[in-house]
């Protein structure tokens, strides 16, 4: 394996080359769109049946699948199977994250006298329903279950269900079940990848429709909710994990070099920089890097170099403190983690950014797994206009407006003139009328 890590001195590149180091896996889905509509078409036409054989195609299940969902006595092996380190992990992260989420919670109603008499706010209700995507490829994630779960608790979803790739034995991951329990959400089922996303669609088999899809997944499952998404709400975009990891000179490089490695080690289509302006920060991060990567279990390793030294990774050199905030902003990435004995110092300049994780001691490890804000995140760029997934998201917001008596007159005046400035006889018409007239029945 080479273990060479791109250095990128942004005060040599030119503007497309400084472009370049901006594209992300999920902006260039190239065939996979292509391939994704016939899986789509099958769940669509076949229901069950077609979930049932890419379960085998593409999961890899060689073993019995059995029923889609979930059954009791597999959330009890489940228990029984993970260690109890993990299960307590699993709680102690759902804490946090409920605590974290709970902050979240809007008014369920406000409103405001906007002129005497009358009355304008807005009512936030749950969503009707909700499919929680948990991937399962190059890794198992009770962490995305619990931060699609406990939101979509705290917001009061009344029919949430887990659609995750089964294991090559046909069953669901473990911790997955877990994480399940503990946050709340009771039925998953097994399905992956994009035909999982036709399956909320459409509803198959035992996977009932949904109103909305939301949680992170490979270029398949985004694929799928760009090709779906005039039939179910896909929520924010979530795919290929992205990071800068930002150092000034009070940077320690090892630890810079680290960090850098975490969300490398995702995939080959992750991308991942260090970007500092200050040389002896990104030397010392390219000569610790080949240790921290061999000292990687392989399959990681091979993730991490391939990442940190193909189109989408490496060490960004920049020419000035004020260069490296200004690569930072335009990447808007995914994850950032901000190394400095000051970071909040740097706090203001950030402005595109799905997290900001700040000092030695906040890796986004943390972030990822246990602190309480959500790491499913926007990826490609969409942090310029997209936050992390929240309580909101599982919640619609209805304008309610209410006008008395006294206020009616006024209101229904000027409404009348702009109805017929935009040529709308009825709506004038309906304002003409006296209104508190005693009816004729
Ligand atoms: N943005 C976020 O918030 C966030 C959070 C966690 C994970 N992630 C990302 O989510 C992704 C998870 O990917 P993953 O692969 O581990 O799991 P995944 O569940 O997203 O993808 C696996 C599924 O893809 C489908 N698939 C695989 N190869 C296929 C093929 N050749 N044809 C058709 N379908 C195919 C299979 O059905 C399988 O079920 C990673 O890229 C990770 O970085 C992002
Ligand atoms: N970094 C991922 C979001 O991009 C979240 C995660 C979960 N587990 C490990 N990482
Ligand atoms: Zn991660």
């Amino acid at each position: 394996m080479t273990l060479r890590v791109n250095l990128h001195e942004l005060g040599a590149m030119d503007g497309a080359a400084r472009a370049a180091l901006m594209l992300r896996a999920d902006q260039e889905l190239g065939d996979v769109l292509e391939r994704a509509a016939p899986i789509i078409e099958a769940v669509r036409t076949e229901g069950e049946a077609a979930l049932r054989r890419f379960a085998r195609d593409l999961d890899g299940v060689t073993g019995e699948l059995g029923a889609l969902e979930a059954t009791e006595e597999d959330f009890e092996v489940a228990y029984r199977a993970v260690e109890p380190e993990v299960i307590a992990a699993i709680r102690y992260a759902v804490a946090n994250i409920r605590r974290f989420h709970e902050k979240q919670l809007p008014e369920p109603m406000w409103l405001e006298e906007v002129r005497p008499g009358a009355f304008a706010g807005d009512r936030w209700t749950p969503i009707p329903s909700v499919a929680l995507y948990v991937p399962r490829g190059k890794g198992a994630f009770p962490s995305v279950t619990m931060m699609t779960s406990v939101p979509a608790m705290v917001a009061g979803v009344p029919e949430a269900c887990i659609l995750t790739p089964p294991t090559p034995q046909g069953g669901v991951d473990a911790a997955t079940l877990v994480a399940a329990r503990e946050a709340g959400v009771g039925r998953v089922f097994k399905a992956g990848g994009a035909q999982a996303v036709a399956a909320a669609a459409f509803g198959a088999g035992p996977i009932p429709k949904a109103a909305k899809i939301v949680g992170p997944g490979s270029p398949w499952v985004v694929a799928a909710k760009r090709l779906l998404a005039g039939r179910i709400d896909t929520g924010l975009p979530a795919g290929p994990s992205e990071s800068i990891v930002f150092a000034d000179e009070t940077a320690d490089p090892r630890l810079a070099a680290a960090d850098l490695m975490i969300e490398a080690e995702h995939g080959p289509d992750s991308s991942a920089y260090l970007v500092t302006h200050d040389r002896a920060v990104a030397e010392g991060a390219l000569a610790a890097l080949p240790g921290l990567i061999a000292a990687l279990p392989e399959q990681r390793a091979g993730f991490v170099s391939t990442v940190l030294g193909g189109p989408r990774g490496g060490v960004v050199l920049a020419a000035s403190l004020e260069d490296a905030y200004a690569f930072v902003n335009d990447y808007a990435p995914e994850h950032l983690e901000v190394l400095s004995d000051e970071p909040f110092a740097h706090l203001g300049r950030i402005v595109n950014a799905a997290e900001v994780l700040l000092g030695r001691r906040t890796p986004i490890t943390l972030g990822n797994f246990v602190l309480g804000p959500n790491c499913v995140l926007p990826t490609g760029g969409w942090a310029k206009s997209f936050g992390p997934l929240s309580v909101t998201d599982f919640m619609k917001r209805s304008s309610v407006g209410y006008v008395t008596a006294a206020a009616y007159p006024e209101m229904a005046r000027h409404a009348h003139a702009l109805a017929r400035y935009e040529g709308f006889a009825a709506h004038a018409a309906a304002v003409a009328m006296d209104r508190d007239r005693a009816p004729v029945r």
